[in-house]
């Protein structure tokens, strides 16, 4: 696969599009959408959901289970990208934090924020 055809920013932005679309201010029906049903039973069923899809993808990775950890992960991250929609929020919202990001040491930036030494983020 070319850069140039790997999915990639495109692709969430067209899934947030289409959960956008499955809202119940643009007609989505529970009926027939997962989504939309998932806005109709309301924030914490989306959580709930995140919250599970965090830990399979823990169990398949202490499992080893390199493939089933793809699989959870894209779980993870499609209703994470449900939760962003319920807040007003896009994926690139999200990609641009991590680009502000790039380049800045996760240590440097726990430093900058005046964190003690003990405090250190390895645990
Ligand atoms: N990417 C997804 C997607 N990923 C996961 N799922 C669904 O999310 C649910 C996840 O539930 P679970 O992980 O609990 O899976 P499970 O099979 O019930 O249980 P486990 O065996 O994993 O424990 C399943 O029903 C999956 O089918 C998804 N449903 C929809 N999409 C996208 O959303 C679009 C809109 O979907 P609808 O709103 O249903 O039209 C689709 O075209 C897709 O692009």
């Amino acid at each position: 696969m070319t850069e140039s055809t790997s999915p990639g920013n495109d692709t969430l932005a067209r899934i947030a599009a289409v959960i956008e679309s499955r809202k119940p201010s643009h007609g989505g029906d529970p009926a027939t959408s997962y989504v939309a049903k998932l806005f109709d039973k309301g924030l914490d069923s989306i959580l709930k959901k995140i919250g599970e899809e965090a830990t399979e993808t823990v169990m398949a990775a202490k499992d080893g289970d390199a493939q089933k950890v793809v699989y959870e992960v894209a779980d993870l991250w499609f209703h994470s990208i449900i939760a962003l929609s319920h807040f007003g929020l896009k994926p690139e919202q999200v990609l641009a934090e991590l680009a502000r990001r790039e380049g800045l040491s996760g240590l440097q930036e726990f430093a900058q924020r005046g964190k003690a030494q003990e405090d250190e983020p390895n645990d």
